[in-house]
């Protein structure tokens, strides 16, 4: 069979253990538009019967010119037929390509229904709406003499998956490079397509809602690495992309947003060409994020356009975009916790809501919700009342005032009335926003071993930290005297802290008196206290608990 169009880089040839096939005939780069073509006999997407269908299908195969009628009737047929009706139905359904169009499902285009199938496609179908016509396009460059080949199947799935379908649909069995592949690789592939498929599921199943809207960031993240591992040009990658950009967008991240519309784009226009109604429709996103309609949903991540760093290295650009969490410098040995770290030690208003549940702070477990990562709420009592429960007023780093109730067994009866003193902190592990029935919203307290009150004040205890910043050793190991601020390696510990250091016992005795140690290091006996500084609260293993001292002694 011979190309009816004079500029084709293809050549018809039969390629071993398939029949006939598209080969290149020159070199083809990638995003080449390699095939454009009408359909000569089209099948509606809503059929009366099979006569109706083939009256129809006669009708169109005898209206067809003498050539095209015989390409057409030469066509890969996989059922038995007695007469050239049964024979075209037999085509149809053989080759049948769909066309999304006015009442029509489906239809056969006389060369892009040669081209065989591989499950790792070097070239894109797609019925071009705009153009209407099937189009076909290399997602990588493709070398003269290689085959070009698109994929039958819907879904990135496993090797037996895929061969089965193949088998079922097609009546052949696949031997393309990746079901080729020697076991260990292949289930290497197998579990990378199943990880695919997951989080396309919970993708789906998150979808645009706020609270979730970090989480489906990550899960995207991930989907885009396991394609880019499986290889260029995957056709799942502009969709994945475009959920980036609607997720950034919706934060009010504009400058995200952009780079990830942008990147829908082009491999959109790779897959499809610059006509495609998906390259039309989200260039205008690209140039306008804010014209979405999810824009500001939140304005939680909120960026302008041009707000994109420019002296990244392509890796780090890549952690910025995604919001990767960047291992922090807490994670550095010997580097002590910051109370001013909001991601660890949050104010009230990005504690994670009770209901529903948040999912950048929990996941499920058995059945239930745990924790994904420590956090620890800190506020000063304010004042207090006793009525069914106790009930502390607390105010938080940002000056919050917020009811914290309590409901353990002993409604508050457990803490001695020495612990209730205004101006003391309270500590609360895995606090989460509550809104209650009467009353302001709040924290809702209901197991002692998550909450713990330290005799000093909340502005007391960020001054420490301000010391033990300054002081402390930093990510080179550098120690920083708290009695004449030298700084050096090898300092000598205070014995009962061991948070601060001194060059010997003059230092010592000029922090203790001078430098306010005496009474920072009486806070710092307490483990508790001594653990807000200390413990990893970044590494997250599981769910600490009071006393503190336990998780690090
Ligand atoms: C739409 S046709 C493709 C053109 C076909 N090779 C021909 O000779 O007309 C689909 C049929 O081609 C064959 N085919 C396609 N891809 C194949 C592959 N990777 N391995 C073996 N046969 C394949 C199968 O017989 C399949 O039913």
């Amino acid at each position: 069979m011979q190309s009816m169009n004079n500029s084709s880089m293809y050549a018809f040839e039969d390629v071993p253990g398939k029949g006939l096939g598209l080969v290149a005939i020159e070199n083809i780069p990638k995003g080449t538009r390699i095939l454009s073509e009408e359909p000569v006999v089209t099948i509606p997407e809503r059929q009366k019967n099979d006569e109706w269908l083939k009256s129809h299908l006669s009708q169109q195969v005898d209206s067809l010119s003498e050539a095209q009628r015989q390409s057409f009737l030469s066509l890969h047929n996989l059922y038995p037929y007695q007469n050239i009706v049964e024979q075209s139905l037999g085509i149809i359904r053989t080759n049948g390509l769909p066309i999304e169009t006015n009442g029509i499902g489906g239809g056969i285009f006389l060369e892009a229904c040669c081209i065989n199938h591989s499950c790792d496609n070097n070239a894109q179908k797609n019925w071009n709406q705009r153009i209407k016509r099937h189009t076909v396009h290399a997602l990588r460059d493709i070398p003269k003499g290689e085959e070009i080949t698109v994929c039958y199947l819907g879904r990135d799935s496993s090797r037996e998956v895929r061969q089965k379908k193949l088998q079922d649909k097609f009546g052949f069995l696949c031997s393309c490079r990746l079901c080729s592949l020697p076991a260990e690789l292949s289930q290497e592939t197998d579990e990378r397509f199943e990880r695919i498929d997951y989080l396309d599921d919970l993708i789906g199943s998150y979808g645009m809602r706020m609270q979730f809207l970090l989480r489906t960031l990550r899960y995207v993240d991930e989907r885009v690495r396991l394609y880019n591992e499986q290889g260029p040009g995957n056709s799942g990658l502009p969709r994945a992309f475009l959920d980036a950009a609607q997720i950034t967008i919706a934060n009010g991240d504009l400058a995200r947003g952009r780079i990830f519309a942008e990147r829908a784009v082009g491999a959109w226009r790779t897959a499809y060409g610059g006509d495609s109604k998906e390259v039309i429709e989200y260039e205008s996103l690209a140039r306008n994020p804010s014209k979405l309609p999810l824009y500001g949903l939140s304005m939680k991540w909120k960026t302008s356009l041009d707000e994109v760093p420019q002296q990244l290295d392509a890796n780090d650009f890549e952690d910025w975009l995604w919001r990767r969490d960047k291992p922090k410098k807490l994670d550095q040995p010997g580097l002590l916790t910051d109370l001013r770290n909001r991601e660890v030690f949050p104010g009230f208003t990005s504690l994670p809501n009770s209901n529903p549940v948040d999912l950048d702070f929990y996941e499920v477990v058995n059945s239930t919700y745990q924790p994904l990562r420590h956090w620890c709420f800190l506020g000063e009592i304010t004042g207090h009342t006793i009525l069914h429960h106790l009930e502390l007023e607390l105010t938080d780093v940002d000056d919050k005032k917020i009811p914290l109730h309590f409901y353990t067994d002993g409604r508050g009866s457990e803490l001695t009335p020495a612990q209730i003193r205004k101006g003391y902190t309270v500590a609360v592990l895995y606090a989460q926003r509550r809104v209650f029935t009467y009353g302001d919203p709040g924290i809702r307290h209901d197991n002692p071993q998550k909450l713990k009150i330290f005799p000093v004040s909340l502005k007391k205890l960020f001054g420490l930290n301000e010391q033990v910043q300054r002081f402390s050793p930093g990510i080179d190991g550098i120690k920083t005297c708290h009695g004449c601020g030298k700084k050096a390696a090898s300092l000598n510990g205070c014995g009962k802290c061991s948070v601060f250091w001194y060059c010997d016992s003059s230092c010592q005795k000029s922090g203790w008196d001078k430098g306010g140690h005496k009474a920072d290091c009486r806070l710092l006996k307490d483990a508790d206290l001594r653990g807000l500084f200390v413990l990893k609260w970044d590494q997250f293993v599981t769910p600490m608990v009071f006393p503190l001292g336990s998780s690090y002694a």
